[in-house]
């Protein structure tokens, strides 16, 4: 049985409308300027569509949702760690914020934007008081800020928007935005690489860490559109795709469905992480726009 849809904490502007998608809690964005899905769990953007374009965010058709679960797809917010942490120990990959039912504290409209703020809802694994808040805008751009606030510890703090981007076809995109930045190769037992080319063009499995907090644009040639990614806060760029080989490892990814995203995550992460003092924060953020 699917149980009741629980009411909405605070009042939804028209347009907005909270349901159960995926068998999970969800606020739904359908405004002349933009379509949205916004998963509870998580704080999980899973859907943004800008008024005549086809998502810009890719999903998996076999992503888990619920209790614990790491949405495949979208923009999982990774805190209060990136990867396995910067002592390779953590226990899950990514922090465990992304795992954790959020909550909407406000909601409103703002010009043609609908602007959803929700925090960490009680959850404290590591009992120390960890807070976390997040501001969707959501119209024909996308912003995304994530802020992390330390509990009664001080801690050594990563965080990343690890955003998949829907592209025509993942071999055929052109990235800028990255050219003299240096970056780890997670590919290569993170060993550290320069990139002299101006464009970055994916021809097998990558997962590099730049050196890069400024704009980069992924020309997305088969989708026959652009992508901006305008970063704040940040101090490194993911760029992330398993290929075919690791994809088909992955049970929550179609065997065949690497070729349609690439994930470029704003981020701050290995030797960029942040020491937050006792109830100090940490604040990145992101805005997307389309363009043809
Ligand atoms: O499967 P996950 O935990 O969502 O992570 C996916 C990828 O996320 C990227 O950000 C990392 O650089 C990769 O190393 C990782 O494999």
């Amino acid at each position: 049985m699917t149980p009741a849809t629980e009411p909405a904490p605070v009042p939804l502007p028209p347009g907005v409308s909270q349901e159960r998608v995926h068998g999970t809690e969800a606020l739904v964005v359908d405004t002349p300027a933009a379509r949205a899905v916004l998963h509870l769990d998580g704080a999980h953007l899973t859907s943004w569509a800008p008024a005549g374009e086809q998502d810009v965010l890719w999903l998996s058709e076999l992503s888990e949702y619920g209790d614990g679960a790491a949405i495949r797809g979208g923009i999982p917010l990774v805190v209060p760690w990136f990867g396995p942490g910067r002592d390779s120990e953590r226990p899950v990959k990514h922090g465990w914020i992304r795992n954790h039912p959020w909550e909407l504290t406000a909601a409103s409209f703002d010009g043609d934007d609908v602007v959803l703020e929700l925090a960490l809802k009680g959850a404290d694994p590591d009992g120390t008081g960890i807070r976390a808040d997040a501001v969707f805008r959501i119209g024909a751009d996308l912003s995304v800020d994530l802020t992390l606030t330390a509990g009664s510890e001080e801690i050594e703090a990563e965080a990343a928007l690890h955003t998949y981007l829907a592209v025509g076809d993942v071999r055929e995109i052109e990235i800028r935005g990255l050219q003299g930045g240096d970056y780890f190769d997670n590919t290569r037992d993170l060993e550290q690489f320069r990139q002299e080319e101006p464009v970055l063009r994916l021809s097998g499995a990558t997962d590099r860490v730049y050196g890069v907090n400024a704009e980069v644009v992924i020309e997305d040639v088969a989708g026959a559109r652009r992508i901006v990614s305008s970063p704040r806060g940040t101090a490194k760029t993911v760029v992330w795709n398993p290929w075919s080989q690791s994809a088909a490892e992955m049970a929550d990814m179609p065997n065949d469905a690497w070729t349609d995203f690439v994930c470029v995550e704003p981020a701050v992460a290995k030797d960029a992480a942040q020491v937050l003092p006792p109830g100090g924060a940490l604040t990145l953020g992101v805005t997307y726009r389309v363009e043809r």
